[in-house]
């Protein structure tokens, strides 16, 4: 491996087993995750072509975007969640693969379960019928969300036939300020570079800010790197990624953990990598952040107003104009104060222990506004318990919040959690498309877990900073 190649081709070389005569590289993958939604038809195809799940230790299924966070009894009360929940019992014991249902105490949404059971790790190829799947990029590995059909074929050939992207780096230096968290960051990147901006990379996030940064906030801006139009997104391994993954149940044990600790971190870009493109962001720029349209990269920073149409391309103005129709909102005018009537704390985005943490100190002895629905969805069961080891069940409940069990929920609404009507909902989740939330007109704000706790409190987006338990 040359000290010129940046992670992202090192492992792309590692894995490539051929060329395919439409000059797409075949990936060897690593680690194929599986949930309810997108491996149905796929396991079908399997059967009409006879074929079998060519390895199934390296495959691992859980189930979290259709379950229910309240009434879990079977059968569901919705018939197709409840077929979908079928197939894949019937799929993963017919076919072999390890399922992580309800009844199992590791069951959560796929991208906090594979981090958290230490099945991800650096310089792995993993992939998945689920966009999200960019979010294990932040252990340095190199991680696509999947079609259906690519899931069939992953799961008969255990390869994958893709162009190799070019690769960005995308830098933030400096510091934080307080208040300012993972997700602020991404939001802020995906506002500069575009939703689009992405399209044909793979982002290498690099620079004090990352380096600085938790394995739990790396996974928040992984996550969200598709979000931005990228084909994937990583962060270099370092001594963060290990010390998070020793003792984890899916990691090598003992003298091989240090052996692999090595070898993870021998595969990071070094200094005179070479990358198809950079861009550099100063950190002391980004504000708590909080989206005013129908997509990512529509958001200001809480203390700046929503640009004049005009200040948008030309091409962009049409779309800027429906996105205001739709939210209510008009150009110029400030988010902050903005009344909300949900709030949702949860998803592979922001879902996990440090967010709930985040989100609790802020909350602790306050009420939920009057009118304000307020839930908070653990990302996964091992989340939830930890969580309520810590009492940070109470702290929400306390407030008003509704406490639920592990799961997509409000994220995509595939289950019974869904605004109603034209609700503005303030989400902790990274989509904030027409209807994401469950009802067709109903509204969405991403920002961070905090400022969807401010938000609850408040009952309208507020800035994070005014209150005075602000998470460091
Ligand atoms: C249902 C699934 C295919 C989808 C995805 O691919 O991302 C979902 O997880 C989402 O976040 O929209
Ligand atoms: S939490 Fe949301 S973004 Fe993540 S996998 Fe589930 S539906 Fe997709």
């Amino acid at each position: 491996m040359s000290d010129k190649q940046n992670l992202f081709n090192k492992v792309w070389d590692l894995h490539t087993v051929g060329t395919l005569p439409s000059g797409l590289d075949q990936l060897f993958v690593g680690l194929h995750l599986i949930h309810e939604v997108t491996s149905p038809q796929a396991f079908e195809m399997l059967r009409e072509r006879g074929l079998k799940v060519l390895a199934p230790e390296r495959t691992v299924a859980t189930v979290d975007h259709i379950v229910p966070t309240d009434v879990q009894s079977r059968p569901f009360n919705d018939m197709l969640a409840e077929q979908m929940m079928s197939a894949i019992e019937k799929n993963c014991q017919e076919f072999g693969v390890t399922l992580m249902d309800l009844k199992d105490s590791r069951q959560g949404i796929v991208h906090a379960v594979g981090p958290e059971q230490g099945l991800t790790q650096p310089g792995m190829t993993i992939a998945c019928g689920d966009s999200h799947t960019s979010t294990h990029g932040a252990f340095g590995t190199i991680a696509f969300g999947i079609g259906t059909s690519q899931v069939a074929y992953v799961l008969s050939t255990q390869t994958l036939a893709m162009s190799r992207p070019k690769v960005r780096r995308v830098v933030v230096n400096g510091e934080l300020a307080p208040g300012v968290f993972a997700k602020d960051v991404i939001l802020y990147i995906i506002r500069k570079l575009g939703v689009k901006g992405g399209i044909g990379y793979a982002y290498e996030f690099a620079g004090e800010v990352f380096d600085r940064m938790t394995m739990e906030e790396r996974m928040t801006v992984c996550n969200m790197s598709i979000e931005g139009g990228a084909r994937c997104g990583y962060i270099n391994p370092d001594q963060t990624t290990v010390d998070y993954l020793e003792g984890r149940p899916f990691a090598p044990q003992g003298e091989e953990f240090e052996k692999a600790a090595e070898w993870w971190l021998s595969l990071a870009s070094g200094e005179d990598a070479e990358f198809d493109d950079e861009v550099v962001f100063n950190a002391a720029e980004i504000e708590p952040t909080v989206t005013w349209g129908i997509n990512p990269g529509q958001s200001v920073g809480i203390n700046e107003n929503i640009p004049a149409v005009s200040a948008f391309p030309q091409e962009e103005q049409v779309g800027v104009q429906e996105a205001l129709e739709f939210m209510e909102l008009e150009a110029e005018q400030s988010m902050n104060g903005v009344k909300i009537d949900v709030a949702f704390i949860g998803s592979c985005t922001n879902g996990r222990i440090s967010d709930l943490r985040e989100a609790a100190t802020l909350v602790k002895g306050h009420k939920v506004a009057d009118g304000v629905k307020a839930l908070v969805v653990p990302g996964s069961q091992l989340i939830a318990k930890q969580a309520e080891k810590e009492g940070l069940d109470k702290i929400f409940i306390d407030a008003g919040f509704e406490w639920r069990e592990a799961g997509c929920s409000m994220c995509l609404a595939m289950n019974p959690d869904k605004l109603k009507g034209r609700e503005m909902c303030a989400s902790s989740s990274n989509r904030n498309f027409k209807g994401r939330q469950g009802s067709p007109t109903g509204r969405t704000l991403l920002m961070s877990p905090a400022m969807v706790a401010a938000a609850a409190i408040r009952g309208e987006v507020t800035d994070v900073r005014e209150f005075s338990a602000v998470p460091a």
